[in-house]
């Protein structure tokens, strides 16, 4: 079973409190992916948070063709952190040559693009990078997008964190939100791409679980939009059908609730939105899932959410202080980063409720 967590903090934090929330967690996983994204960013990137930033690992002519792709674009660099790491010998990493966090400026007349035409601009790029790198076999391209961090790797997460020196706390990387997740493949290969969070035009998302429905959700989403691609964890389709839910469809997020895991058919008849949740049952059955899952997100607006399975067969909780909240698999993780908090405060979702925390950490319940 992975491990969860998830903080969004008032004031800036860096990754290792993150890997702190994490690290107590570790009997959960067998560092076959660890990865963190990062989203209102301070540090370094401060200063570009309108400009969208790529985040990549490759080899040196991996590089090389980012770089022509993105000259060739029109796309003009303007910040840049390539993490100079610590190769001390006996580190459970399986790093690439270079990782590469860019900002760049939008191609010239992008003044005069709508949101969404930006935004389709930033997933093309990023789906045509991916292309190049994997068919070159030169590297793996995470996110492209403002303000959104992504670092991921195969490893011990505690080994990762040296190789890229984030117990240092030297102020590069700083965030105020930071999703991350220490993987237990239970699925097919060991590849970066499996490694959880996801990320897509705005959208985070890691789980804890399986999604029996894999196959049935994956056909379906393949045929609903360009960007539901790869699948190398089944947990992806959770990503994709929040995508598909709330930036394709435009429905409030409460129905990706009744998407995921729709009520009984006797609940629905009780209901006075009866109609509604029947159309949905009937017509997106093929997003339903199954098996035990916790699913961590975040929105565009940098909201961020929790819910669980219908049967809630994995564990989450949420802690919190003044300045700062955490969601995680196991309570440990919250005890070792926020000892001090009244542990009467921390909320255990349950199984028929979206938990949704706004950006000044009130924490709304939506019974489903
Ligand atoms: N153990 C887990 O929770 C695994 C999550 C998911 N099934 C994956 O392999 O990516």
């Amino acid at each position: 079973m992975c491990r969860i967590g998830s903080i969004k903090s008032k004031v800036p934090i860096q990754p290792s409190t993150a890997l702190r929330l994490m690290l107590p967690q570790q009997e959960g996983h067998d560092n076959s992916g660890f990865a963190m994204v990062m989203q209102d960013l301070y540090g370094i990137f401060s200063n570009y948070k309108d400009k969208p930033l790529l985040s990549l690992a490759c080899t040196q002519r991996g590089a090389q063709l980012v770089e022509e792709y993105m000259d060739a674009h029109n796309f003009v660099q303007l910040a840049e952190w390539i993490p100079i790491p610590d190769k001390r010998p006996g580190l459970d990493i399986q790093a690439m040559p270079y990782y590469i966090f860019r900002n760049y400026d939008y191609p010239e007349g992008a003044e005069k693009m709508t949101q969404e035409q930006k935004e389709n601009l930033l997933l093309d790029t990023r789906l045509a990078l991916r292309k190049l790198l994997e068919e070159a076999g030169e590297g793996f391209v995470y996110s492209f997008w403002p303000d959104v961090l992504t670092l991921k790797e195969i490893g011990d997460p505690r080994d990762i964190a040296t190789y890229f020196h984030l117990w240092d706390d030297n102020g590069c990387l700083a965030a105020k939100s930071i999703v991350a997740q220490c993987r237990q493949n239970t699925n097919y290969d060991i590849v970066r791409y499996a490694a959880h969070p996801f990320f897509l035009q705005g959208y985070t998302l890691c789980a804890n679980g399986e999604n029996t429905f894999y196959t049935k959700n994956k056909e379906f989403q393949k045929s609903l939009h360009r960007g539901y691609i790869g699948f190398e964890s089944d947990s992806q389709c959770f990503l994709n059908t929040l995508h598909y839910v709330h930036h394709e469809l435009k429905w409030p997020l409460t129905y990706y609730k009744h998407v995921i895991t729709p009520l009984p058919f006797e609940e629905i008849e009780q209901r006075e939105d009866k109609d509604v949740l029947t159309a949905i049952r009937q017509s997106l059955a093929n997003l339903e899932i199954n098996g035990p899952n916790t699913v961590i997100g975040v929105l565009p607006d940098n909201r961020m959410i929790t819910c669980c399975d219908s049967k809630k067969l994995r564990p989450v909780v949420i802690g919190r202080t003044d300045d700062m909240l955490a969601i995680s698999s196991e309570v440990c993780g919250i005890n070792e980063i926020m000892p001090d908090r009244d542990q009467t405060k921390d909320i255990y979702p349950n199984e028929r409720e979206i938990i949704v925390i706004d950006n000044e950490l009130e924490v709304q319940r939506w019974k489903q």
